[in-house]
């Protein structure tokens, strides 16, 4: 087997898809399913990590915990991992997810703000808990400055360090660089997440694993924020096709895509006008559903609120900013 490592992350960024609406019986099944096609890592938690339930971020159906829970409860095989965001999330519910049973954790900061996750990340060392630096949105960020972010995150402790691509905004060759930039400077390993808004997300996996990446994301059925993550299974057919064994059963996984996943999104994972807006304006991809919500209120198009979010730099965190753009875009319109 190759030393690649897929995480498995449908039930936690494709929380943002359907509107953080996961059941207990859902998860059941959906991580029983991973855990038989023996995927290594499963990420489960609200869109937004543990304490993303919010008026902000979007209440949860089912309190997250209770989905951590029922996940471990089935996961014999595959480790259950959380997404921590400092600032929404606590130590505390570090503590808490890490004694219900999760055993990675992924402290997720924008990519300029890595000092913010020091606590964080020492803390989960201290648990005993395997631990990534998660820095998002890296396309905003030049080389240097990404280097320097996950140098910081390495010093804390941190065992992985990503490059997210959060508004699959990076081309292939800016994530080649961005990759080897990182294997040349750091010593730990190094993971890559992508979002597939413009039709990138398995190119740049693949020019990532080139230069070193060992830990990669996907989302079955592209089940992730806005036109979804790199296809988990297809991903294992494609690493397959390269002779690179991931220990992921091919079929196993197209048959959880096919019968228990898709019949539950609320439309197919497809790359619409508005998922590729949040690629080609480089927006943060969880701000699609919200910026739609906006975009029905104020009775403008969904795509002007997303690319003026773009141009204002706004990052995970200023949700509310959504609402004062589209505000904003609409008294305009009133006005000419
Ligand atoms: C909180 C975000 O949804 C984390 C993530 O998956 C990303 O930035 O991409
Ligand atoms: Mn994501």
């Amino acid at each position: 087997m190759s030393n690649l490592k897929i995480t498995e992350v449908a039930l936690r960024d494709g929380s943002h898809a359907i509107s953080h609406q996961f059941t207990v019986e859902q998860v059941t099944s959906i991580t029983s399913a991973l855990n038989e096609a023996r995927v290594p890592y499963i990420e489960v938690t609200h869109g937004d990590g543990l304490g993303g339930s919010s008026l902000q971020y979007g209440l949860s159906r089912t309190d997250e915990l209770k989905l951590i829970e029922a996940a471990v409860g089935v996961a014999d095989f595959s480790k259950i991992s959380v997404l921590l965001l400092p600032g929404i999330g606590t130590i505390e519910d570090l503590k808490v997810a890490e004694n219900l049973g999760a055993k990675m954790v992924r402290v997720a900061t924008h990519v300029t703000e890595a000092d913010v996750s020091k606590q964080h990340i020492e803390t989960a060392k201290e648990l005993g808990m395997e631990t990534v630096g998660f820095l998002m949105m890296s396309h905003m960020a030049p080389v240097e400055k990404l280097v320097e972010q996950a140098k910081l995150m390495e010093s804390y402790g941190a065992d992985v360090v990503y490059v997210t691509d959060s508004a699959g905004a990076l081309l292939p060759h800016e994530v080649k660089e961005r990759i080897k930039a990182l294997k040349q400077e750091l010593s730990v390993e190094i993971g890559f997440h992508a979002h597939n808004n413009l039709s990138l997300a398995m190119g740049n996996t693949l020019a990532a694993i080139e230069e070193g990446a060992t830990r990669i994301d996907g989302s079955v059925r592209c089940l992730g924020a806005g036109a979804g993550n790199t296809q988990t299974e297809v991903l294992v057919a494609v690493l397959e096709k390269m002779g690179i064994d991931t220990g992921i059963d091919l079929y196993k996984m197209m048959d959880l895509a096919e019968n228990i996943v898709a019949p539950i999104l609320p439309q197919p994972q497809e790359i619409t006008k508005n998922s590729l807006t949040l690629g080609f304006a480089g927006v943060y991809s969880s701000f699609q559903v919200h910026a739609n919500r906006a975009a029905k209120k104020f009775n403008i198009d969904s795509r002007d609120i997303l690319v003026e979010l773009g141009k204002r730099e706004v990052v995970g965190g200023q949700e509310d900013m959504i609402i004062d753009v589209a505000a904003e875009l609409a008294k305009a319109k009133s006005l000419v």
